[in-house]
């Protein structure tokens, strides 16, 4: 739930879709100044400031957390250049796969005295409404209030969970990370399944659209498994059951989505080095 503090001030590195994502949401909730630094321009309302390189943050600007949120595998020469420029942060990345022990190792790269005190998070992009969800795993040595700074920040757009090994993250990654997309794929297939069915395009998109918002919803209040609402719809010898006969096939849906959320976790761990 949103604390009615103000959000620690951060350096946010990288505003693109996961970026601006938890931004709409912390400026919603009354942030400390903060600096924004990307390639692209950002409006930011005052007195939150936007910067295009490292040289452009104020020289006053110490943030309370550097959120690091460009691409993994474009991430040291920035990582190395902020190294320079702060040498104590608390250092939360975002970013799928990245170790603590890489991120270490590229931030001291060009400052060997830098000591970043890393936490890593994997948000997903409902954050933008608030109804995200972040994992989190911190280093040894992070203190309670370090934590607690970066937990406020991601719980301000939407919900958090703590996992207590590093190599979890990857797993976090693989369900909740990327698995908007699984969901939004769903509604890509109901909807061309709809209008092959002979349903005019806008309404087999509202159907497929308003039906998983609905079970999310429904999922979201209720107290019951997921397999009991499953049941609930499923009559005896009615049409649910025919459909899933089809989808719960040990090779169709449960084969299918267990290798997908494998092959995710294993392309996190790729992306570690
Ligand atoms: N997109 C998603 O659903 C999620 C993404 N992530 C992680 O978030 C990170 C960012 O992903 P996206 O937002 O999807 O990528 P993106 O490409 O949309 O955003 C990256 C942003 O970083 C900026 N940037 C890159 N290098 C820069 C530099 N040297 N200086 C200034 N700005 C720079 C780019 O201009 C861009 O706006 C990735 O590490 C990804 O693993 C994590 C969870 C979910
Ligand atoms: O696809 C990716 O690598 C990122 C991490 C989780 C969601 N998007």
């Amino acid at each position: 739930m949103p604390s009615s503090s103000p959000l620690p001030s951060v350096l946010l590195v990288g505003c693109g879709k996961m970026g601006n994502a938890m931004l709409e949401g912390w400026l919603k909730h009354g942030q400390k100044p903060s600096v924004v630094l990307d390639r692209h321009d950002h409006a930011l309302p005052s007195p939150h400031h936007h910067a295009r390189t490292v040289a452009d943050i104020p020289a006053d600007f110490t943030p309370d957390i550097v959120i690091v949120a460009v691409k993994p595998q474009k991430a040291d020469a920035i990582l190395e250049e902020l190294g320079q420029h702060f040498s104590n942060p608390v250092l939360l990345s975002v970013m799928a796969g990245r170790s603590i022990e890489s991120l270490t190792k590229t931030y001291k790269k060009a400052n060997p005295s830098a000591n970043p005190t890393v936490v890593r998070a994997m948000p997903n992009t409902p954050c933008a409404i608030g109804a995200g969800i972040t994992g989190l795993y911190a280093e040894a040595g992070t203190t309670a209030e370090q934590k607690d700074q970066c937990d406020a920040l991601l719980r301000s757009v939407g919900e958090t969970v703590w996992v207590e090994q590093e190599n979890l993250i990857d797993a976090v990654t693989a369900v909740s990370g990327s698995g908007p997309a699984y969901i939004f794929l769903l509604a890509e297939l109901m909807e061309k399944a709809g209008i092959e069915q002979g349903l005019p395009p806008e309404t087999a998109r509202k159907l497929a659209r308003r039906t998983i918002f609905g079970a999310g919803a429904l999922l979201d209040h209720s107290v019951l498994d997921a397999s009991e609402l499953r049941i609930q719809v499923t009559s005896p010898g009615g049409t649910t059951a025919e459909a899933l006969k089809i989808l719960m096939q040990p090779d169709a849906w449960p084969k299918a989505v267990s290798q997908a959320i494998s092959a995710a976790a294993h392309r996190a761990h790729e992306l570690s080095s």
